[in-house]
């Protein structure tokens, strides 16, 4: 198992990438830390998954554009599960709307979720593994679209873009410290976030037909990457971003 014994904390773990990754790293053997905006009983069928696999599980609600949901998800898991090893920002949204009148709440908003909430997330997960002074690895989720644009996304990609700059960053200041930040960029994976988006057929098969493995992803193709990248196997890997993508990104012509 990849984490055995390990601690592993993630943001937006109640749906999506961020469910299948939790579940994932309990799998392959770690306690497993969840925070989200929804209610406690939205997450209780996935908290008795996670038991049934033998693991220990805590959630808290918290919403993470918020600085003190960071510091109380991190005081929770210290009291809870006593110490953390590998961290996941995850949490996003992405409104899909125009460029040309797109109302400054939700480009405020996106910001504040995408890119603040990941960057107070993962300051307070990084004090926390350097006062253990155990290292650690920190993950965040971008995307493709920190590469690439969208014309209904011209408020999302800079916070997809930030936050793998993030990691880039993050990783030389915690390198000596022995932690260890990367990010994964996944393509179009079919989750709540996109589900109206991906209502139009048309649309939905122009991204397939791009797309060389010949589907959209689904939440678990993302679960492994992130679990390798959080474990040992990944020891000499840090502030580098791996495209999870099908090979949609590479396929120009
Ligand atoms: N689905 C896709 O095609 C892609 C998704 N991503 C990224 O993956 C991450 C996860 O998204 P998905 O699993 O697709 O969507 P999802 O909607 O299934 O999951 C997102 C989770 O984040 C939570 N969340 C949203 N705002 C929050 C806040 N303010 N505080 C705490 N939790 C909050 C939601 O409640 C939800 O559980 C996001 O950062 C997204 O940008 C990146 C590339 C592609
Ligand atoms: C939610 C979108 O379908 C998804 O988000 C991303 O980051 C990808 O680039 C897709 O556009």
């Amino acid at each position: 198992m990849l984490l055995e014994g390990k601690i592993f904390a993630i943001t937006g773990g109640a749906s999506g990438i961020g469910k299948a990754a939790a579940l994932e790293a309990a799998r392959q053997g770690a306690d497993v830390a969840i925070t989200d905006l929804v209610s406690a009983e939205a997450v209780q069928q996935l908290l008795r998954e996670i038991g049934d696999l033998g693991r220990r599980s805590l959630y808290y609600r918290g919403d993470v554009a918020l600085a003190e949901t960071a510091l109380g998800f991190m005081a929770a898991i210290e009291s809870q599960l006593g110490g953390l090893d590998v961290f996941v920002s995850n949490a996003g949204i992405c409104p899909f709307h125009a460029f040309l009148d797109l109302p400054a709440e939700t480009l405020r908003q996106t910001v504040e979720v995408n890119l603040l909430g990941a960057y107070f997330m993962v300051q307070e997960a990084a004090r926390f593994m350097v006062r253990q002074g155990r290292g650690g690895a920190i993950i965040a989720v971008s995307s493709i679209s920190a590469l690439v644009g969208g014309a209904y996304q011209t408020h999302y990609t800079p916070t997809k873009a930030g936050v793998h700059s993030l990691m880039q960053s993050t990783a030389i200041a915690l390198g000596p410290h022995g932690i260890r930040c990367n990010s994964v960029l996944p393509g179009t994976i079919r989750t709540p976030i996109n589900a109206d988006d991906l209502a139009d057929e048309t649309k939905a098969q122009g991204l397939i037909d791009r797309i060389p493995l010949g589907r959209l992803g689904e939440p678990e193709d993302l679960a492994g990457p992130i679990v390798f990248l959080g474990s040992s196997l990944a020891g000499y890997v840090t502030g580098a971003a791996l495209l999870v993508d099908g090979g949609c990104f590479v396929n120009l012509q």
